[in-house]
């Protein structure tokens, strides 16, 4: 049985000062939470104070992005040996924004992924289309390209030690949510496309659904079959709505 995980994306939001309130505010509220797993990820410079807030609780914290290199000259990138400095357990690779804004191709972010695994992080692999490839029918081919450059990169099996996100691009931060029929429908691709290699890492692999999930529509999502919780941009930054996306989640 997969555990539900719910993973608030901050983006690129927050100051000490109301990263500290909202915190104060979410570890309460998860404090009655049963069978599922919750994490923040938060921009570089807050780790330190995140990582302190949170260390004797129940919510993880991790990163949104990671550079596929070795430690060096490589001037405002940040390694992964310094996530693990923060006892970081997730990072969050090849979401939309980062392909989009910062031209990461599928190839960088796999060997993202690869970086963040060997090191013993938990890469978050977000795939999705954007609303052009969806209207002419290329869904499935954009998220098999996405996933393939890492199964090429890494092999199937590595698959069981992350987690996959689906964000279709037009559900970002624009209100508009998959259904949960439409999202099943992918989750179930992205599994059965996976069990093609390995049926046992299909069967384990946590696949989350993100794009303007809310308080009001996280349950009628996570109640779907390939569902396993959720990747919360701007409901994160509400510790009323993390929480309640939260208990939704909860079995
Ligand atoms: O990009 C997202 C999470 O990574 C989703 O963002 P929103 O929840 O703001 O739509």
């Amino acid at each position: 049985m997969r555990a539900k995980l719910v993973v608030g994306n901050w983006k690129m939001n927050g100051n000490l000062v109301q990263n500290q309130e909202l915190l104060t505010a979410i570890i309460p509220g998860s404090e009655g939470l049963r069978d599922i797993i919750c994490a923040v990820c938060v921009p570089y410079p807050y780790l330190p104070a995140v990582q302190l807030a949170l260390k004797d609780t129940h919510i993880f914290w991790g990163a949104q992005n990671v550079s596929q290199f070795d430690l060096g000259a490589y001037t405002g990138e940040v390694a992964v040996e310094m996530l693990l400095d923060f006892d970081c357990r997730y990072v969050i690779v090849g979401h939309s924004e980062r392909r989009s804004l910062f031209g990461e191709d599928n190839h960088t972010v796999a060997e993202k992924f690869k970086k963040a695994q060997s090191a013993g992080l938990i890469p978050i692999l977000c795939v999705g289309e954007t609303l052009a490839q969806r209207e002419i029918g290329e869904t499935e081919r954009v998220i098999e390209e996405q996933l393939d450059a890492v199964i090429k990169l890494t092999g199937a099996n590595s698959l069981t030690q992350s987690v996959i996100a689906y964000e279709p691009v037009w559900a970002i931060g624009t209100g508009r949510t998959a259904t949960p029929a439409q999202a099943q429908s992918v989750h179930a691709f992205i599994r059965s496309k996976i069990a093609k290699q390995n049926t046992e890492v299909a069967a384990n692999v946590q696949i989350l659904y993100g794009g303007s999930v809310k308080a009001g529509n996280a349950s009628d999502l996570f109640a779907m079959p390939d569902i396993d919780g959720g990747l919360i941009g701007g409901a994160s930054l509400n510790a009323n709505e993390f929480i309640s996306i939260c208990s939704a989640a909860q079995r």
